[in-house]
């Protein structure tokens, strides 16, 4: 089994830079308006995450003797190093690997989505990109997120560097999200098109992404450990930028340095589950018949290390440290928030209710009701590492301002043909929630955002809301419950105030999915 080793202790601040337009709406907190706190927050989560940061906490070179050290192990260098990547931030990682490692890296192939270095380009992002000479060549592809024609070109380019390796060489492996449509190589007979339509209808149907890359996982040459097993002998060391909710290795672009441990069967009760067996393919038969007695078994992936150098909770550490500089008690609620959009909502809802009455004197107490529903919901969303006792105790013992920083991935069911995103759609109805009840005498602020700068099909990454969010938008004649009845949250916030509520980052270069920020303070 692969060495897995979990996220860097210690982080480098990341140079701030407005990320938020227009100007305060909310009172000031320690002279400072809790929207352009909020800014500050949201820019440490995503900087302690850029590649640059994180690739030179993962790796360090002593030039004089070649040798690189990633964690506690050394590989000696000698003309032997080699690189590939796929991900959505694997440009922003070799860019910055490039950097690092210098003229030590031998070549390189790296797939990454269409039309990122042009994106890149045009934000002015020169830190994200290689140089014009660079070793790395670089496929784009994958476009909307699927499987494609320049991403199985990528693929092979990828498989051969890495079969071509000897026990004298070592492979750095870059993965973030994405990863998992930009290395596509479909076991034969399995053809790409029947990939991809198996893909794009377990998705519609619902599949969570561990049940996808487990089919991904059987009928792909590279992925659960395929990429591992084509570089042996060659000594393997992955750096794995984490989308996935409690980081798991082996799913994070369906772990291509991962021996895969799930069996046909697994594949089948998935299949089962969205109704998808009785419809396969033949060929899809034929390699799921082949795989029980061709496993990439556990003995493939001795020769890796597989290094998680980035993740949501190690960007929320930042952020709380962040905000304990700038006067908050600050406690890290969960890095693995999941669920239905409106019961999450209505969590933070009752959350600010709660926090905000412990916040202030006695007699404007949140009921004790409230307190109750909190830990219900709470219980209902099943929340792996929620630490809401720790919270509500922060909260009491506070007698100032205080910042509640969570994230994850919400879901999702999309009912109108609106334009918006997840981050929108919560803060929106986080929105609605907070003006259900009278405002305290305390300030609140809930703010949602993507960490990859992109939420859904929009140019916003997210945007903030206020209790007075709801009343404010019908004095200019917006109904926050109709937008959001069509799934229409980036229409009510462009035109909600001018926008000012909308997250405006740009793509960011990274991705640890998304960072909820709930900020009070009292009057
Ligand atoms: N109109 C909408 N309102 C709310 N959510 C939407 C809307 N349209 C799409 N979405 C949601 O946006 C998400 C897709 O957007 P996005 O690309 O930001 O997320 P992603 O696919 O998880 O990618 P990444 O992991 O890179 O963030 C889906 O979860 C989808 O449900
Ligand atoms: O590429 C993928 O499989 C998803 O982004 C999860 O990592």
């Amino acid at each position: 089994m692969a060495a897995v080793l979990q996220v860097l202790p210690c982080v480098a601040r990341a140079p701030l830079r407005p990320l938020l337009s227009g100007g305060p709406v909310v009172r000031q907190a320690s002279g400072m308006a809790l929207a352009e706190q909020a800014q500050q927050l949201f820019e440490s989560t995503v900087g302690a995450v850029l590649p640059g940061p994180m690739l030179h906490r993962a790796l360090s070179l002593d030039p004089s003797g070649g040798l690189l050290k990633v964690r506690d192990r050394s590989f000696q260098l000698r003309q032997n190093l080699h690189l590939v990547g796929f991900g959505k931030a694997v440009l922003g990682m070799a860019a910055a690997a490039e950097e690092l490692l210098g003229q030590h890296l031998v070549q390189g192939v790296i797939s990454v989505p269409k039309g990122i270095r042009a994106a890149m380009e045009r934000a002015g992002k020169q830190e994200m990109l290689l140089k014009p000479h660079s070793r790395v060549q670089v496929f784009e592809g994958a476009e909307d997120n699927l499987p494609d024609r320049d991403a199985l070109r990528a693929a092979l380019a990828i498989r051969q560097l890495a079969e071509g390796l000897t026990a004298d060489d070592l492979l750095l492996v870059l993965i973030s999200g994405g990863g998992s449509a930009l290395l596509p190589a479909p076991i034969p007979p399995v053809t790409l098109e029947e990939k991809q339509t198996l893909t794009k209808l377990l998705a519609a149907r619902g599949a969570n992404i561990q049940e996808l890359n487990t089919i991904r996982k059987a009928l792909s040459q590279l992925k659960g450990g395929g990429l591992a097993q084509a570089a042996y002998p060659a000594q393997v060391v992955s750096l794995i930028l984490s989308d996935v909710v409690g980081d798991p290795v082996e799913v994070i672009a369906s772990g291509p340095t991962v021996a895969s441990v799930h069996n046909v069967q697994d594949c089948l009760h998935i299949l089962n589950r969205y109704g998808l067996r009785a419809a396969l393919p033949r060929s899809v038969k034929t390699v799921l018949a082949r795989a029980d007695s061709d496993p990439h078994g556990p003995h493939t992936c001795g020769h890796v290390l597989n290094v998680i150098i980035g993740s949501n909770a190690l960007a929320l550490a930042e952020a709380q440290r962040r905000a304990e500089a700038l006067g908050y008690r600050a406690v890290v609620l969960s890095a693995a928030i999941r669920g239905g959009v409106k019961s999450v909502a209505r969590f933070y809802g009752l959350l600010a209710q709660v926090a905000g009455a412990h916040l202030t004197p006695p007699g404007t107490a949140a009921s004790m009701e409230q307190e109750e529903q909190l830990h219900e919901l709470a219980a209902e969303l099943q929340l792996p590492d929620l630490r809401l006792k720790e919270a509500l105790e922060t909260v009491v013992g506070a007698g100032g301002p205080v910042c509640l920083l969570a994230g994850g991935e919400p879901t999702v069911q999309l009912q109108g043909s609106g334009k918006g995103g997840r981050n929108q759609e919560l803060a929106l109805r986080v929105g609605a929630e907070l003006g259900r009840w009278p405002p305290g005498p305390v300030d609140v602020l809930f703010l949602s955002g993507g960490t990859d700068g992109q939420d859904g099909p929009t140019e916003a990454a997210g945007a903030w809301v206020v209790p007075e969010l709801a009343s404010q938008a019908a004095t200019e004649g917006l109904d926050v419950a109709s937008f959001l009845s069509r799934n229409d949250s980036h229409t009510f916030f462009r035109c909600f105030r001018g926008g000012v509520h909308l997250l405006h980052t740009g793509l960011t270069g990274t991705n640890v999915m998304d960072a909820h920020l709930l900020l009070l303070r009292p009057r």
